[in-house]
């Protein structure tokens, strides 16, 4: 369809094309829709025009995802001018009320070519970490604080602590509201149709693994978090009344482990459907240098964390998605030329588990494994990144090829085809 401006736009989406929530399952067109989906962070900075993106490889990434039955992306939207050293630049925001429109057009055209594809996106619009700015960039801004960044201070207990105050910042969260609406109320540039009418969103999530502060937070600073939650999501329903609004959140590791605290947060009509995470490596479970001596613990917590989370999903009838997992290379080491053996058993374990019960019923609704490396490749000796590195799955803030799937990557791709192919057959 061809506007009299001349913009090529996209018909109107008939209103079954929106992912939608019945009886604790996703459908879409009509049917059940299951996720099979990659972590793709950067998908709206490879969109960019500029020299900070790179549109033939991001169209190329597309066509190999999609041909491995990856139907869903989960994508970062926007990111915070900081002095922290493990942060992407540029940054969308450079200061409060200050936009790069140049980068924020790369998400347009991802979204374009998405479209194209008929994959869906997980847009994310804040981040609890420090790699995209996030949530303690806003506080420098808006508290005077420092952006500790946790890679230097090595003092993650804090970080945690410090950072949660954003919740309760209200200049804070009144500028993250005005980013808010400048993305959802947004009219792609590329295609002229707004953003509250792209059926290919599948979702809005509040931030990248919100936490209520550490694994000590106080009752004060979980009932913070519970209305912080309940308030935003309603906040974008406002403004959106056809998408999806989900949390963020990692699960009870990501919950003070507190698994009354994951109910309280999510039961809200507002969010629609759960999210959990999992990390054995870096929740300690796993210990890559000693992976046979620590192997039966990680998988053994690995099984209980899957499970567990879907029996959660029951109690609160809402489908829920496994949106990140991730185990390191071989050795372990970074270098692309690792082997993945023991990541592959992972893979298989997890997506065993969610192929299974969701075969079954349960409201698992898929997975996103963390994260599509695709054509990208570590610059650096140190596997560090800098300005003007690829990007990779990994974010600026961990090594480039810890956790990536690259596409050299032939065991783990097969594997993640095997199981989208088993989630998309499933007849309900
Ligand atoms: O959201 C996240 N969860 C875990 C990833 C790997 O450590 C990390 O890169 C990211 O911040």
């Amino acid at each position: 369809m061809v506007s009299a401006c001349g913009m090529v736009e996209a018909a109107p989406a008939a209103n079954n094309d929106f992912v939608t929530v019945k009886d604790s399952h996703f459908v879409r067109k009509g049917r059940a829709y299951y996720i099979a989906g990659a972590n793709f962070w950067y998908g709206g900075y490879l969109g960019a025009a500029n020299s900070v993106g790179d549109r033939a490889r991001l169209m190329k990434e597309l066509d190999n995802m999609r041909a491995l039955g990856i139907n869903n992306l989960r994508v970062l939207a926007v990111s915070e001018k900081t002095e922290m050293k493990s942060a992407v630049r540029p940054a969308t925001t450079s200061a409060p009320g200050q936009y790069d429109e140049e980068l924020l057009a790369g998400l347009d055209f991802l979204m374009a070519e998405v479209a194209k594809r008929d994959m869906t996106v997980v847009i994310y619009l804040n981040n609890f970490w420090q790699w995209s700015g996030g949530m303690t960039q806003y506080l420098n801004w808006f508290e005077g604080t420092p952006a500790l960044d946790p890679n230097v201070t090595k003092d993650y207990d804090t970080y945690m602590q410090k950072t949660a105050g954003f919740y309760r910042n209200a200049a804070a969260q009144t500028e993250y509201r005005n980013v808010i609406a400048k993305i959802v109320k947004r009219v792609n540039t590329v295609t002229g149709k707004p953003y509250s009418d792209d059926a290919h969103i599948l979702s809005w999530q509040l931030a990248n693994e919100p936490r209520p502060g550490n694994g000590k937070a106080t009752p004060e600073e979980k009932a913070v978090y519970v209305k912080w939650i309940d308030e935003v999501a309603g906040y974008i329903h406002s403004l959106d009344k056809n998408h999806l609004v989900s949390s963020g959140s990692e699960g009870l590791a990501g919950s003070a482990h507190d698994a009354q605290l994951y109910l309280d947060a999510h039961r809200t009509k507002n969010i629609d459907y759960l999210t959990y995470h999992l990390w054995p490596k870096n929740w300690g479970w796993f210990d890559s240098n000693n992976p046979s001596g620590s192997w039966d613990n990680a998988i053994g917590k690995s099984r209980d964390y899957l499970n567990s989370h879907i029996e959660l999903a029951k109690k609160l009838g809402k489908p829920i998605v496994l949106e990140e997992f991730g185990l390191d290379r071989d050795g372990p080491s970074f270098s692309i030329k690792a082997s993945t053996r023991l990541r592959d058993r992972f893979y298989r374990e997890v997506f065993d588990i969610i192929a299974t019960r969701a075969g079954k019923g349960d409201p698992i609704a898929g997975f996103n494994f963390w994260a599509w490396g695709g054509m990208g490749r570590a610059a650096n000796a140190d596997f560090w990144w800098k300005p003007g590195n690829d990007f990779v799955g990994d974010p600026p803030q961990e090594e480039q090829g810890l956790y990536s799937v690259f596409d050299s990557d032939v065991s783990s791709l097969l594997l993640i085809k095997e199981y989208a192919d088993r989630l998309h057959a499933i007849k309900r």
